[in-house]
């Protein structure tokens, strides 16, 4: 690798060999660009056992998602996930439970920056191939990172040699003297919280962490200024979201998870028994379910095409004439064999019309037996199935607001609220 100093970039070094050279990506990114996901350390602000990064968000680790944001690049090459040597077994099942395929896993370092730099050398092959032209850095406890914020990181990285997130700082930061007084405070409208993702030219990073101190690998909180401190390269800033906070506390757990079931809730797929009184019905939902910010796609048809199986969480299936239990179990055979739920679990909310002059009580009962035997099968598949019995007197020819809001509600608390427990059981709306 040549580390000669270029003079147009302050002495920073210029990667001219080794480097993968043109990446035949769709995205645009003609250079080469791998990950390393520093997972190495205990979580000791969270005040829990288990460390942060394995703590599970509906059966999946948090370790798992951040991973996933990075994967679904197509220009995203390697991933190396660093973890603490005693969890190298339990993330090595990770990687095999969700079928990570990028994912690399190194053994850490005592501290952070030797996580990062120990990540950094795993990804050097050796002379027989070609290190990365930009190297990602992103905390493995920051798991809502989205491609076009990634984008720009990757692209001024390679521009400038290093790039990195930031925020707007939410406090003031102030001084302290010894004794616990006010030393003095910094203009906050100033100063920006440095954030994860970073970028950097491989060749940067690489000699940044070779040049580094002992000092540096114990005590450093930051890669860029290990960039310009031993390498002159001037990262360039980028303000990035709110969403790329660090999971740090344990209160950021439960905000994780929130995030986490917003974003599975967006969208639904309603498929019914194509009478003209389940398509009104639907119709109805579909309203009611904009207004708590799901969008319901309505289809005709009692099975959805194959191809919405492949892309939607959520589906509510409605029948208004006879079961549709078969129906149901269809969809979940499909969803089944389609291998759908391997990273979130999906949710399926069979709705049933019962009117005072349909089945008796006795009946509606026997009808839970075989509901229960469906979902205690599909939740072994992270499939979780429920049932809601849409009740109305004989008389209401049309569907009240209050009914039909009734059961808007439930089925959005259900798709939202992704609880196990609750898997094959019947809920009245
Ligand atoms: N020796 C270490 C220490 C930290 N990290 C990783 O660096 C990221 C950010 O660090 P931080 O939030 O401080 O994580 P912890 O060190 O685990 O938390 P705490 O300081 O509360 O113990 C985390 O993904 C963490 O796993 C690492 O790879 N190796
Ligand atoms: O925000 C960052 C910028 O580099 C790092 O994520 C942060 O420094 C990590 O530090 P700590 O492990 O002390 O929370």
């Amino acid at each position: 690798m040549n580390l000669s100093s270029d003079p147009d970039r302050s002495g920073q070094p210029e990667c001219s060999s080794r480097h993968g050279g043109g990446h035949k990506a769709t995205s645009g990114v003609h250079f080469t660009v791998s990950v390393v996901l520093p997972a190495g350390g205990t979580g000791e602000r969270t005040g829990l056992v288990t460390p942060k990064q394995f703590y599970m968000f509906l059966n999946r680790p948090l370790i798992s998602y951040t991973i996933q944001a990075f994967e679904r690049l197509s220009w995203i090459q390697h991933i190396v996930v660093v973890v603490a040597e005693e969890s190298i077994a339990l993330m090595t099942d990770i990687v095999q439970r969700f079928q990570h395929t990028k994912v690399r896993v190194v053994s850490g370092g005592a501290t952070r920056h030797r996580s990062i730099f120990n990540g950094v050398q795993a990804l050097d092959p050796g002379e027989s191939a070609a290190t990365p032209d930009v190297v990602i850095i992103h905390d493995a406890v920051r798991p809502f990172v989205e491609e076009d914020f990634l984008l720009e990181i990757a692209m001024a990285a390679k521009e400038n040699g290093a790039s990195g997130a930031i925020r707007p700082l939410v406090s003031t930061v102030i001084a302290t003297t010894s004794e616990g007084y006010l030393d003095h405070s910094l203009e906050r409208g100033k100063y920006r919280a440095s954030e994860m993702p970073q970028g950097f030219l491989y060749c940067v990073i690489h000699q940044a962490y070779q040049k580094c101190s002992e000092f540096d690998f114990d005590f450093g909180t930051e890669c860029l200024h290990l960039a310009l401190q031993h390498t002159g390269t001037r990262a360039k800033l980028i303000e990035g979201p709110p969403t790329l906070w660090k999971v740090t506390y344990k209160r950021d757990l439960a905000a994780a998870e929130s995030i986490i079931k917003e974003t599975l809730c967006r969208s639904a797929c309603l498929t019914s028994d194509g009478s003209k009184r389940a398509r009104e019905l639907g119709r109805c939902l579909q309203k009611l379910m904009a207004s708590l910010d799901m969008e319901l796609d309505v289809l005709p048809e009692p099975i959805g095409d194959a191809s919405r199986l492949s892309k939607e969480w959520n589906f509510i299936k409605l029948f208004l004439n006879g079961s549709g239990l078969s129906e149901v179990e269809e969809t979940v055979k499909a969803l089944e064999a389609a291998n759908r739920a391997l990273l979130h679990p999906v949710v399926v909310v069979w709705v049933r019309l019962e009117t005072s002059d349909g089945m008796s009580v006795s009946e509606t009962g026997a009808g839970h037996l075989p509901l229960m035997e469906l979902a205690s099968a599909a939740k072994l598949q992270n499939i979780l199935l429920y049932g809601i019995h849409f009740l109305l007197s004989e008389e209401d020819a049309g569907f009240s607001e209050g009914s039909v809001k009734r059961l808007a509600e439930l089925t959005y608390t259900l798709i939202h609220d992704r609880n196990a427990l609750l898997a094959g059981q019947i809920l009245c709306a």
